[in-house]
């Protein structure tokens, strides 16, 4: 099967999912669900959950077959999906268009829209928990797995990162400052799911660490592609408006590097990245590297 075909395999195994994540008896304001569904139901890659499905397979395919780390892979789609809810809000970015829709607070106001970020952001750790409570994942992993979401997603990871990004707009200079920005505000979630999902399937100290790596390497070249895209990328396909970058005087790899720099670090993070994969001695590592190679290629 290949790379593309793979993740849409998971992709769909991800939106059923998805689907029963939220439990139908809840009594929810109808307009609250609506919202929370709106984004999540929208579509997007789901690389981040594909990422944990991936990484759970490198390690032991036979406990990423059994499902274990759907759960948590439901868990970090709905921190994500949050995440840009917000990113897209007047207060923040200001975007009218994502996943190929009008954004949450275009259709349902900024108040709900706030809220069903809220309410993602919660349940998400509803989730995780119930990753231990059906039985698949050990508490021990589960527990390591609630910690690191709180750290990654909050204001030492994803959160952080956001907070620079729009408090630095106009004032950075340097590409360390920038990449403070991006390996917080992307690769800590993109770390956090290789990782989880390697818990879930009983990684080692050492296969953790190479996913850690793994994990911000890829992130890092994934938002640089990102900045990229937003320069020449299509905005049919990519579901969201181009230039959105220059209009909001935002420093990005190639407005401080220049187009061809930027490519080329988006390859050598890739390459990197892989590298420390494949020196893990993982038992099932090329899907993995499949996705790697994928995004660096990708065009939405
Ligand atoms: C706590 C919050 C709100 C975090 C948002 C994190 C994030 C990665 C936003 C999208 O980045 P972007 O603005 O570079 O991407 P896009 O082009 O998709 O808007
Ligand atoms: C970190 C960034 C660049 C925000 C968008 O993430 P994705 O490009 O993964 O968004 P979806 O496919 O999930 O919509």
């Amino acid at each position: 099967m290949s790379t593309a075909d793979y993740i849409a395999e998971k992709a769909a195994a991800v939106q059923d999912a998805l689907h029963q994540a939220l439990p139908q008896e809840w009594d929810v304001p109808e307009r609250l669900r609506e919202a929370m569904l709106y984004s999540l139901n929208a579509g997007g890659k789901r690389l981040r959950p594909v990422l944990v499905l991936a990484a759970a397979e490198a390690v032991n395919g036979e406990a990423e077959a059994a499902g274990a780390a759907m759960p948590i892979a439901c868990a970090i789609e709905m921190v994500h999906t949050y995440s840009l809810i917000h990113d897209d809000l007047p207060a923040m970015d200001d975007d009218d268009f994502r996943r190929g829709k009008p954004t949450n607070h275009k259709v349902f106001g900024e108040a709900v829209a706030i809220l069903a970020g809220d309410a993602l952001l919660t349940h998400a750790f509803y989730c995780v928990a119930q990753a231990a409570k059906n039985g698949r994942v050990s508490a021990e992993a589960t527990l390591a797995i609630v910690e690191e979401l709180a750290r990654l997603a909050g204001a030492p990871g994803m959160v952080g990162g956001q907070t620079a990004d729009l408090l630095g707009e106009q004032g950075i200079t340097t590409i360390e400052e920038l990449d403070y920005i991006h390996l917080h505000k992307t690769s800590d979630l993109i770390a956090f799911s290789v990782q989880a999902g390697g818990r879930t399937a009983g990684a080692s100290s050492s296969q953790l660490e190479a996913l850690g790596i793994f994990g911000r390497k890829l992130g890092l070249a994934f938002q640089i592609q990102d900045d990229i895209l937003d320069l020449v990328g299509d905005e049919a396909k990519l579901g969201k408006k181009t230039n959105s970058d220059v209009e909001q005087n935002k420093v990005t790899y190639p407005y401080l590097l220049g187009m061809d720099k930027s490519r080329e670090e988006v390859e050598r993070l890739t390459a990197e990245a892989k590298q420390a994969v494949e020196e893990a001695g993982f038992a099932y590592p090329d899907r993995l590297l499949g996705i790697a190679d994928y995004l660096m290629k990708r065009d939405h």
